[in-house]
Parts: structure tokens; C-alpha cells; sequence
């Protein structure tokens, strides 16, 4: 789906309404819907981890805020600033949120005092701000998302290490089961990772229209670097003074950028069932040899069957569109399957189902209605996380040298190259593919590695290769 389609389809399937103010959008019930399926999921399964919700303060002091320099040095421009109340101007200024480690630990360390106050775990389902100036697209990039944030403490590295992979498997379950959308799990590079942390693991998705990479969501090891920060010790098991070990991981709004982006089409958006708000639409088809009572009857009683099994299902009966203009409609907003009743569909006590994602017709008897309604939404949902991993995987390209690199990269491809892993050649490829569609990155080293014969070079140092990394543009 091309840029300017993905703005239109994300206002026709009536998700977003642009907003006054440049970066900001309004997520609409189509949007916000989708938000609160996975969060019903994701909540889930981190109270399964013992991890408890709370919510810190959406301001920040300036002098907190600025505790450590080189923690935020590099984001000093985005950060949004309340200078004023009414007329009188404020002697402390106060930031906006834009992530919450300073608001947190003073508290953790205020908290965690002995051994027994670890693990603290806590995650916090907010909005923050940050003041882009980079083109603002909805969902990919707003000056306020919503997301949710996970802030941990542990005694150990082993610990922390261990839950860094258990919230990034998470991550994976939402793009992969939730979303349909294929994702590499790997670790991202020195130059890329988060600087104040220790290491940064990533979901990295890929745009195949765009040709272009998406970091999916982040779960960061934060070593020891804001222990230091913020005197989080505690007194271990043998009586001493020790720092804590810390994560922090996101996922956000962006999510669903991501899903619309890999499955719209020239209809609108497609939904993933697992997602959809709405999983079935009943349409009625009137006609004068039946009664419109006798049909919406019908109608309502498909949909009562469809929701007891669990089924969100829902019907269109206003009688001032045509069946077709309800049927493009809802083709708008990627509902998955639809299913029309008309006076023959009545007599031979069926229904007539088209599939959204590859608009396949079938006859359903009534009978059976809703368990081959729960295969058919489960083989849609399936369907498009298949379609989606082959387009995916046709857009990866391998290459060994410089001249296959830049050839893949103007081809919109997904790199997956040797590397030497040094970050001054990273940043070198980062001068050298600078042009108006944004330069190369690397995008994750992937956990899974293929071995690396002996003496392979690095694409672009001629060094040793030490690893096999993505590379690609980015958003
Ligand atoms: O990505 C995550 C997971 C959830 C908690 N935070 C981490 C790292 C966020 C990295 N980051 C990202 N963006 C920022 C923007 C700012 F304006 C700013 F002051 C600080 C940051 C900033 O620290
Ligand atoms: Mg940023």
C-alpha cells in the first residue's frame, strides 16, 4: 500500500481524524478498539509474571529530568516543556513525559532498600510526548502515542538478562499471533541501541511496499547504568551494598501503523481477526419476493448465534445504503468476513460468506454456521500472517559486497549481510548511503545466526565479519 493510500485508508476506515495541531491525531473507536484487544492480552500476561500495573506522574522537573546529561542529551529537542500556568510564568520549568526512568527512580531507589524488596517490577499503560519534527505519519510517528512501559529491578544479571527475552517473546505474540505480522527477534547494534542502557533486544518488521524497516517494539537491559544514576543499591544476602540490575520495554501505538501498513490494499484496511472490533458484518440483501422483517430477523438471529460462540459479529441493517455501498464500506474498514442473507440464501437456510483477505465466496449451511465461521476467521488470520511472511521473506536479500549492498538497497530490499560489527563502520555505511530516502542502518543482529564460513569479509569494512546483520532503510 502506497504512503499517501496509507493516510487515506487510516481516515476512510474512519480510525484516525487529523487534529489541529501538527503530529497529533485522534485514535477513533476502529483505532482504539484494536489498542485494547492486545492490551487485554498483553495485561495478561504480564500479571502472569507477577509484574503490577501503577502510574507515575505525566511531569518531570527539569533538574531531575537532566540528572544525567548524556542520558538524554541526544533527545533534548523533543522534549516538551510546561514554562507557564495562566499569566505567571513557572521558576522551575517542567517536562512532558517522553519516557519515564527519571520520573520512576528516584522512587526505586527510594523503594528498594534489602534483597527482599527484588525483584520490583512495574509497568505503566500511559501516553508520552515527543516534540518530532521529522515527517509525523499516524501511528508510525505522533508527537503523543500511547504505549506501555515496563521499568524491573532485579538482584541479578541473570535475571534481568532472562526477563529481557520473556517480555520480547511477547512482542513477538502480538505482531506474529495478534497482528499477522512476521518479525525478527535480535539485538541491535551499539550505534542503534538505546545509549543509556546496557543492550537493546527488538522485533523489526519490514514494510514490503516501502521496502523499508520497522523497529516493532523495544525490551532493554539497562545493566547497572541507571543504578548508578539513581543510588538504586541494596543490601544482598551476604550484608553487602550492591547496585540493582535494571530492564525497561515498550510497546506502542505503532503497532498498529505496522499491521495496517503490511496487510491494507487498494480496498482499505484488512483486519486480522484477532484484532477485529468487528469480525463479521451480516448484511441483508432485500428483495420484494421476501420481507425486510423476515430477512432482518434473520439477520439478528445469525448474529446471536455468531456472539454466543464468542464470535464479534455484528449486522448492518440501515435502510438508507445498498447492500453493495455497505459491502465496499466495510471492505473499507478490513472487516474480515462478511456474510450477506438474501430470499435464497433464506430458502435454502445459508448464508453467503466472502472472505476480506481474498474475497473468496462460499456457502455456509446454518447449521453449521458457527463453527465454520471460527475456521474460516482462523484460517483468515492465518492466511495473512502466510501472505505476509512470503512477501517478507522475498524482499530479504543476502549479499557479501559493497556494490550486492547498495544494488539490494536501491531494490528496496531487506539486507542480510556479514559484518565486522565495529561502529565507526557503521556509521561510515550510514554517510555513504545518505540521499533523500534516508540512509542505510543496521536494523538487528538476529539471535538466530547461520554460521559464518571462516573468512568471510564484512560487506563494508573488508574485515573479519563477525556476524550476520539486517540492514535496510528505516522509519
Ligand atoms: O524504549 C524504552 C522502553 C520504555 C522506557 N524507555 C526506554 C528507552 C527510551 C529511550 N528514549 C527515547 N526517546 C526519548 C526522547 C526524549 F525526549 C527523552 F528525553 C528521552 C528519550 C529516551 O530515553
Ligand atoms: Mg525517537
Amino acid at each position: 500500500m502506497k504512503f499517501v493510500s496509507f493516510l487515506s485508508v487510516v481516515v476512510n476506515g474512519e480510525m484516525i481524524e487529523y487534529y489541529d495541531i501538527s503530529g497529533c491525531y485522534i485514535l477513533r473507536p476502529w483505532a482504539m478498539s484494536i489498542w485494547e484487544l492486545m492490551q487485554v492480552f498483553f495485561d495478561a500476561e504480564i500479571k502472569k509474571m507477577k509484574i503490577n500495573n501503577s502510574y507515575f506522574p505525566l511531569f518531570v522537573s527539569k533538574t531531575v529530568l537532566e540528572k544525567e546529561k548524556d542520558h538524554i542529551e541526544g533527545f533534548a529537542p523533543e522534549v516538551a516543556w510546561v514554562t507557564k500556568s495562566g499569566e505567571s510564568e513557572l521558576d522551575v520549568h517542567i517536562a512532558i513525559r517522553p519516557t519515564s526512568e527519571t520520573v520512576m527512580y528516584p522512587y526505586f531507589s527510594k523503594w528498594i532498600r534489602g534483597h527482599r524488596d527484588l525483584p520490583l517490577r512495574l509497568n505503566q499503560w500511559c501516553n508520552v510526548v515527543r516534540w518530532e519534527f521529522s515527517n509525523p505519519t499516524p501511528f508510525i510517528r505522533s508527537r503523543e502515542f500511547l504505549w506501555q512501559e515496563g521499568h524491573t529491578a532485579f538482584a541479578t544479571k541473570a535475571e534481568a538478562d532472562s526477563e529481557v527475552l520473556d517480555i520480547l517473546e511477547l512482542y513477538r505474540r502480538i505482531y506474529e499471533e495478534f497482528m499477522a505480522v512476521p518479525v525478527i527477534k535480535g539485538k541491535k547494534s551499539e550505534h542503534e541501541k538505546f545509549a543509556g542502557g546496557l543492550y537493546t533486544t527488538t522485533v523489526e518488521a519490514f514494510i514490503p511496499n516501502t521496502g523499508r524497516g520497522i523497529q516493532g517494539a523495544t525490551s532493554h537491559c539497562l545493566g547497572q547504568n541507571f543504578a548508578k544514576m539513581f543510588e538504586i543499591n541494596f543490601e544482598n544476602e551476604k550484608g553487602e551494598k550492591a547496585m540493582v540490575w535494571q530492564n525497561s520495554w515498550a510497546y506502542t501505538t505503532r503497532t498498529i501503523g505496522v499491521m495496517i501498513m503490511v496487510h491494507g490494499d487498494d480496498k482499505g484496511l484488512v483486519l486480522p481477526p484477532k484484532v477485529a472490533s468487528v469480525q463479521v458484518i451480516v448484511v441483508p440483501v432485500p428483495y420484494k419476493t421476501v420481507s425486510t422483517e423476515t430477512l432482518f430477523d434473520a439477520c439478528a438471529a445469525t448474529v446471536k448465534c455468531l456472539s454466543e460462540a464468542g464470535i464479534r459479529a455484528e449486522s448492518d441493517l440501515r435502510d438508507n445504503y445498498s447492500p453493495g455501498w455497505k459491502y465496499s464500506q466495510w471492505e473499507m474498514k478490513g472487516v474480515p468476513l462478511r456474510l450477506e442473507i438474501g430470499p435464497k440464501d433464506l430458502e435454502k437456510e445459508q448464508v453467503r460468506a466472502v472472505r476480506r483477505d481474498n474475497s473468496e465466496k462460499v456457502d455456509i449451511e446454518m447449521k453449521n454456521l458457527a463453527k465454520e465461521v471460527k475456521d474460516m476467521l482462523d484460517n483468515i488470520q492465518q492466511n495473512l500472517f502466510d501472505t505476509a511472511k512470503v512477501k517478507r521473506d522475498a524482499c530479504i536479500q543476502v549479499v557479501k559486497t559493497w556494490d550486492e549492498f547498495m544494488e539490494a538497497l536501491n531494490q528496496k530490499k531487506m539486507i542480510f549481510a556479514p559484518w565486522c560489527d565495529e561502529e565507526e563502520v557503521e556509521r561510515d555505511v550510514k554517510a555513504r548511503t545518505k540521499g533523500e530516502t534516508g540512509a542505510a542502518k543496521t536494523l538487528c543482529s538476529p539471535f538466530e545466526q547461520p554460521d559464518m564460513p571462516e573468512g568471510t569479509l564484512c560487506f563494508a569494512s573488508g574485515k573479519p565479519a563477525t556476524k550476520w546483520t539486517y540492514w535496510g532503510r528505516s522509519y
